[in-house]
Parts: C-alpha cells; structure tokens; sequence
C-alpha cells in the first residue's frame, strides 16, 4: 500500500499536534509513573497517544493501530496497519534533554511504507513514504534525506539511556576506527538517514512501535536496517513484540562484527 503526498502530509500533521501536547507536558512541572513492565509513561505519552489516534481513525478510517500505550479494538493478523509510540525517549524527556521523539508509521506486508519521527523540543521533523522519498523539515527549511558512509572512521551512535555492556565488547570487534556519539530515542535512524552518523547498532531490547518509523526514513534516504537472523528488520502482528537486534546501516554493505547474543 503505497500512500499520497497529501496522506504523508497529514501524518506530519497528527505528528506536530501530538508534539504540541507533548511539549505542553514538557513545559510544566510533570509527574510520572511505572508501568507493570516498569518503564516510565507521563501524561506526555498519553495525550499524545489520544491526538494520534483520533487524526489516524479520522484520515484512514477502518486501519488496525498498534500503539505503545492503546490498540485498536480487534485482533488478529493484517497486512496493513500503523505502529505508532506517541513518545519514544521517556526517559530522555524525564532528564529533559530533548532527544524524544513521535513515531507513526504504515507496515504492509511486514515492512515500514511511510514513517514520521518529530523532535518536538528541537524542531526536526523527519519523513518519508515509499515511492516518495524521505525529508528533514526544520523550522522553513525542507531538505531531502540521503544517508552517506563518512570517508573517515566509521560514526557509530548508539542509545543514551539503555546500554548493558555488550556495545563495548561489540565496538572492539570493529576492525576500523570509530567514533562514537550517544541519542536517544528513535532520532538514531535519522541521524544515519541525514548523513550525521554511519551505524547504530541495537544489541539490546526494542519493541517494534520504537523503530517502525525511523525505519522507513532511514531506508527512504538509501539506507538499511538488518536484523541479527540476517534480511531487513520486519513487522508484524502476528510477530513478538520485541524485535530481534539489529544494525542500522548509512550504507547496507558496511562490514561490522556478529550481533552475538541476539533476541529473537
Ligand atoms: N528492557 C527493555 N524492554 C523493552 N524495550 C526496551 C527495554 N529497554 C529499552 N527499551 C526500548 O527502548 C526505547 C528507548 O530507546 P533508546 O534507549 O534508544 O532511547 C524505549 O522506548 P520508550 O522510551 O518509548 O519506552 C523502549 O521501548
Ligand atoms: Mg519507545
């Protein structure tokens, strides 16, 4: 399922108004909670979730939406639906440093067709669509993306808040020079897809809804995302949750070690 211009467009939109509500959060002195699988969620995370949801049933009535915080009524495996996490980087906006992000992208037939990511408190919006392309918008400024393996050593970016050890062990194996720059949230994918950094590997947890979108932008700008069993990092209904690790590459046929010990 390929989708307009003008459909692309207004997922942009339910992005920036969900980013509004978030930001409304943001500026006020929050509380949070742990949810049973204690990770953090703030009123943040579910007004933005509400906003999301009403523009998505709105624009493509009848679609399945999975997101972090509600699913739509029904189950069962589809080919087509939206993955959506209102606010990806909870913990980035608890520490409040900006790196958070909105995420809403279409799967068909397993793979990401379109995906917005926006930055609301640094006003970056990233987006693409099959067949379309992939664009940073920021403030006037509309650039198209396009992912490019620096000449230099290689420019490894990784998670800020999640990282268990086994990155280190993992960044010695890498038989080149490496620099190696920390983000949080799914703004890592686009870091790649705009040309700022080389790979990101994930050797630990991610659920489907925290890459889907940023996906999409990265291999719209001529990247990719592989995960560790090998072929593209896919989704699903009918799959776990949580995805598998994966690396996500400015160019697909850069060399890095094994994803030992990965999840499937
Ligand atoms: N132990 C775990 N199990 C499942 N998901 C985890 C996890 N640890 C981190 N994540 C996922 O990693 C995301 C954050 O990514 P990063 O570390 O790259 O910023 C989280 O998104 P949320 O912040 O939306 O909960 C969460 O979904
Ligand atoms: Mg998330």
């Amino acid at each position: 399922m390929l989708i307009r211009r003008d459909q692309l467009e207004s997922l942009c939109e339910i992005a920036q108004a969900a980013g509004r509500e978030i930001m409304a959060v943001y500026r006020t002195d929050f509380a949070s909670w742990h949810k049973q699988d204690q990770s953090p969620l703030t009123e943040g995370d579910l007004r933005a979730d509400k906003v999301i949801r009403a523009g998505l049933e709105s624009l493509f009535p009848g679609v399945f939406i999975l997101s972090e915080e509600s699913t739509s009524a029904g189950s069962g495996a589809r080919d087509v639906f939206f993955l959506v996490d209102p606010l990806d980087g909870t913990r980035e906006f608890l520490r409040r440093n900006d790196e958070f992000t909105v995420n809403i992208a279409l799967i068909a037939q397993g793979r990401p067709m379109a995906g917005v990511v926006l930055a609301p408190a640094l006003g970056e919006l990233f987006f693409a669509a099959q067949g379309l392309g992939a664009w940073k918008r920021q403030g006037d400024v509309q650039t198209p993306l396009r992912a490019r393996r620096s000449e230099g050593p290689l420019r490894v970016i990784g998670s800020r808040s999640h990282d268990d050890g086994v990155l280190d062990g993992w960044l010695e194996r890498l038989q080149c020079a490496h620099t190696y720059t920390a983000a949080g949230s799914s703004l890592k994918f686009c870091r790649i897809a705009e040309g700022a950094a080389d790979i990101y590997p994930r050797l630990g947890p991610t659920n489907q809804w925290d890459t889907a979108a940023g996906q999409a932008v990265l291999e719209q700008a001529g990247g990719a995302v592989l995960a560790a069993q090998g072929g593209d990092l896919r989704y699903g209904l009918d799959r776990a949750l949580l995805n598998p690790h994966f690396v996500a590459l400015a160019d697909r046929l850069t060399k890095f070690p094994p994803l030992q010990g990965a999840a499937t």
